[in-house]
């Protein structure tokens, strides 16, 4: 189906399959992690005072609240502890974690942002400085990326029509940029492709960075770059996701499993949020916007991994945490079984839960952000946790039954994801404060 979309949407005068890229490439304790990744508190902890209070100003509490996930012993709120920003490897060194990692990614994407985001004007683009022939041939590009956006991901598509057009259109081409990343190693050439051909990728991506796009599609996102505050950090980190994915099938523990979700997915809600924009009412800190983005990004990624279970074990994949599976009494042998037990059926309500903590961290967001981007991230963000709920109501069966939310569900969830939109951004400033 992709192949077949793939061509209908690539102009003639470009590369032609898989988005025209594939030719030109081809040459512990898990409760105590699930508590360190989802509060920005930890963050806190490790950083100047400053940048502490702003951090515990739009933090989930730190109480004990998610120190209760899992069922063992080990997991019980007080034995619960604030470990740090290190993490043990196998050989017993201490090691950055991957949360400081990020989270030193997302200081550094809401610092380059912080001015431009802030502006008091609607759309803080900077003006086309293409020639009027180019003009027409760049509008083009942005409907081509429109057109693969509404095959997609009709439901997201429809929700960008309520952004501004220039917003929606580099919307458009941000998702068409994630999708063909991740065709490379999900779509059907994936087997062709070696760490050489992302290395590629990514000099493309750095040439049209530098205003040099490849092709068509790329010229969108050259062009949105060049207007937008958005950096290449988040998008170089996707490609990254894709090398892991290619040379990873397992994942030690969350610490692991968290970077990689965030090279994969919470690298979209850092790549978005300079887009939507923040609301210039908002008195949450831009630290506080980026981090629900990310926060976004790995509950959805994490939902993914939740659904796909048995799917991904067919491809000999377990992006479940060892360690995690081990504490359970599981295996990798039970995965392949695919039998649904009770040690299965408790292992899957902790993981749903560390899901659904995610989430919780990206609703203190949404409303942060621009009046007319809300409603699409409420409606991706609803539709995605209902995947949850679906798994839940399959018995857990997530080895042969596919969870999906039904067309009623999905439908009733826009007129909530609209209502919700319309909640006004926080303007107490201690509850949230300003940068
Ligand atoms: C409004 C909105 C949702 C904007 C994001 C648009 C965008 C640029 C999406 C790109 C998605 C993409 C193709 C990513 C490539 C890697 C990948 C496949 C990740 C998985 C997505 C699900 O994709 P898929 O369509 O394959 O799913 P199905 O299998 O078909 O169900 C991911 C699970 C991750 C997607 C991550 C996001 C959509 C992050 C969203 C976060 C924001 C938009 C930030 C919102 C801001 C705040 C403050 C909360």
């Amino acid at each position: 189906m992709s192949v077949a979309l793939l061509w209908v949407v690539t102009p003639n005068v470009e590369i032609s399959n898989c988005f025209g890229f594939f030719d030109s490439v081809r040459d512990g304790n898990w409760l105590l992690e699930s508590s360190r990744f989802i509060s920005r508190d930890w963050g806190s902890i490790r950083a100047k005072k400053s940048r502490k209070q702003k951090w515990r100003s739009c933090s989930l509490s730190t109480d004990l609240k998610y120190s209760c996930v899992g069922e063992s012993g080990l997991e019980s709120g007080n034995n619960f502890c604030v470990l740090s920003s290190m993490v043990a490897n196998t050989a017993g060194e201490m090691t950055i974690s991957s949360e400081q990692k990020v989270y030193d990614v997302v200081l550094k994407q809401a610092a380059l942002v912080k001015k431009q985001l802030r502006s008091s004007v609607d759309l803080d683009v900077r003006p086309d400085i293409v020639l009027p022939g180019n003009l027409s041939l760049l509008s083009e590009a942005y409907d081509r990326c429109g057109e693969v956006c509404a095959e997609y991901a009709k439901t997201f598509y429809l929700g960008t029509l309520l952004m501004t057009p220039e917003r929606r259109r580099a919307i458009w081409a941000i998702y068409v940029w994630c999708r063909r990343t991740d065709e490379l190693v999900d779509g059907p050439n994936a087997s062709h492709i070696t760490p050489t051909a992302l290395d590629r990728w990514e000099s493309r991506l750095e040439d049209l960075f530098q205003g040099q796009p490849f092709d068509m599609l790329d010229a969108a996102l050259s062009d949105t770059v060049a207007k937008f505050p958005v950096d290449i950090q988040p998008f170089k980190d996707m490609i990254e996701g894709m090398r892991m994915d290619l040379r990873k099938s397992r994942y030690k523990n969350f610490d692991e499993l968290y970077l990689y979700c965030y090279y994969v997915a919470g690298t979209v809600g850092l790549m978005s949020v300079p887009v939507m924009g923040i609301a210039p009412e908002s008195q949450a800190t831009t630290e506080c916007v980026y981090n629900a983005a990310l926060a976004l990004g790995i509950a959805n990624q994490l939902t993914n991994i939740l659904r796909d279970v048995g799917e991904d074990a067919t491809r000999g994949r377990i992006y479940l945490p060892q360690d995690e599976l081990a504490q359970a009494g599981l295996s990798d042998e039970d995965i392949f079984a695919g039998k649904v037990t009770d040690k299965w059926r408790n292992f899957m309500k902790n993981q749903i839960k560390r899901a659904r903590m995610f989430f919780d961290e990206a609703e203190k967001g949404v409303k942060e952000l621009s009046a007319a981007s809300r409603w699409p991230v409420w409606a991706s963000l609803l539709l995605y946790s209902q995947i949850l709920d679906e798994i839940e109501a399959n018995d857990y069966n997530n080895f042969t039954k596919r969870a999906y939310v039904s067309k009623g569900k999905k439908l009733l969830a826009l007129p909530i994801a609209y209502t919700r939109a319309l909640i006004p951004p926080s303007t107490t400033p201690s509850l949230l404060s300003k940068a």
